[in-house]
């Protein structure tokens, strides 16, 4: 008998062996190349979302490719917004949030989309919940969910332990979450995503306190003397009328001496609201400071500036100010309007921001020279 023949595995053996081996080695570098890609994309869309600089721009960068890098059939994104500060300060920042119908806000921690009852027990913060989608407790993480949802990732946004938000991951496949996955993968990525969003929700804050009087809530003088800088440029690029508005509360330290200066304030708020309510929402209004407002009014020339100048007017004027529940008050102001003049060109813009506000005090000066709560259109000498 041979007995190395014994020994040696057939050649057909050593082949199909060779095979497997070959296939699963092919297998394991395809896995590799796929986690390869997996984490080079996520790391592309990391670097996105850390340079986003504005709420705008991440929350655009998170519905726009977070679906696409990680295969996902659904992603929402769920605020704490207790006083609906974010909201206020975004909306006055200019983020329409009709563009994103997922970006939801909830004014309790029980409105996002963390199960309550599921959440961690003690100090420690909740862990994500990976688990068939069902409608009816999901109803608050997919307000409009899509057709045929079968699994979702509910994974807490969190910093320094406390909740900011959630993020709600859905997918079609039904084994794509399930609660014995590991979640390491999700809570990494929510915790770079709840770190740029506390970033740039704190640098719009900063920038609308550093833009906004904080007495009354409107504009300052700041954000009005950049804000006029750039319409007069668009202006005169798209060949529209713009218009500037003064507006003066008459004797005012007369009203300080007769109600204190905290009724002063109030009165302050209340004439500044009044002013609002009068605009439409593409002109601006500003505190110069003191008693003194400004408004910026966009595509209007002068007479219909001048009429929405009439009707703020009218309006201050029209009844008594409830400075408290036993003090009223009784203010008029005097307003001065002016309008861009398109015919110089060759004026600097800045020139000619100086220009349109001086043309508009002068007119205010009439107003009040002139008798006070009266409207004074500024018209060049010819
Ligand atoms: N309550 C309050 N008063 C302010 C504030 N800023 C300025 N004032 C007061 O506004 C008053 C402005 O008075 P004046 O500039 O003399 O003008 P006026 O009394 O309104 O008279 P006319 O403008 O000529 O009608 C002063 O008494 C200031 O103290 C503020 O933030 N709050």
């Amino acid at each position: 008998m041979d007995m190395t023949q014994t020994k040696v595995p057939e050649l057909a053996e050593v082949l199909a062996e060779n095979q497997a081996l070959r296939s699963r080695m092919a297998y394991l570098l395809e896995q590799a190349e796929r986690n390869h890609s997996i984490m080079m994309r996520h790391q592309a869309f990391d670097l996105d979302i850390v340079s986003a600089g504005t709420f705008q721009e991440l929350v655009s960068t998170i519905f726009r490719n977070l679906p696409i890098i990680s295969s996902l059939d659904a992603v929402t994104l769920t605020l704490l917004d207790e006083d609906a500060d974010i909201q206020s300060v975004m909306g006055k920042l200019g983020v329409n949030f009709a563009e994103f119908p997922d970006l939801l806000f909830a004014d309790s921690i029980e409105g996002l989309g963390i199960d309550l009852a599921e959440r961690t027990e003690g100090a420690k913060p909740p862990k994500p919940r990976l688990c068939m989608y069902d409608p009816l407790r999901h109803a608050y993480a997919f307000p409009s969910p899509l057709h045929g949802l079968q699994s979702v990732a509910l994974v807490p946004l969190l910093r320094n332990k406390r909740i900011i938000g959630s993020l709600n991951l859905g997918s079609s496949d039904p084994t794509r979450f399930t609660p014995s996955m590991a979640t390491d993968f999700v809570e990494h990525m929510a915790s770079i995503i709840a770190i740029c969003l506390e970033n740039v929700i704190s640098n719009e804050m900063l920038k609308y306190i550093g833009l906004t009087d904080s007495l009354t809530g409107v504009y300052n003088r700041r954000y009005m003397d950049r804000r006029l800088i750039e319409e007069i440029s668009r202006a005169r690029r798209q060949e529209y009328d713009i218009a500037f508005m003064y507006i003066d509360i008459d004797h005012f330290k007369r009203v300080n001496d007769t109600i204190g200066h905290q009724g002063g304030d109030e009165v302050l708020r209340e004439v500044a609201s009044r002013i609002k309510n009068e605009l439409r929402l593409s002109d601006s209004l500003a505190r110069f400071g003191g008693e003194e407002f400004v408004v910026l009014l966009i595509n209007a020339n002068l007479d219909s500036a001048a009429f929405v100048a009439e009707r703020i007017r009218a309006s201050i004027a029209a009844s008594m100010i409830d400075v408290s529940p036993s003090v009223q008050i009784s203010v008029t102001a005097s307003l001065g309007v002016a309008c861009l003049d398109r015919s110089v060109l060759d004026t600097p813009v800045e020139a000619a921001a100086m220009e349109l506000i001086a043309q508009a005090d002068a007119a205010l000066y009439q107003a009040k020279d002139g008798g006070r709560n009266r409207v004074i259109s500024y018209r060049p000498a010819t």
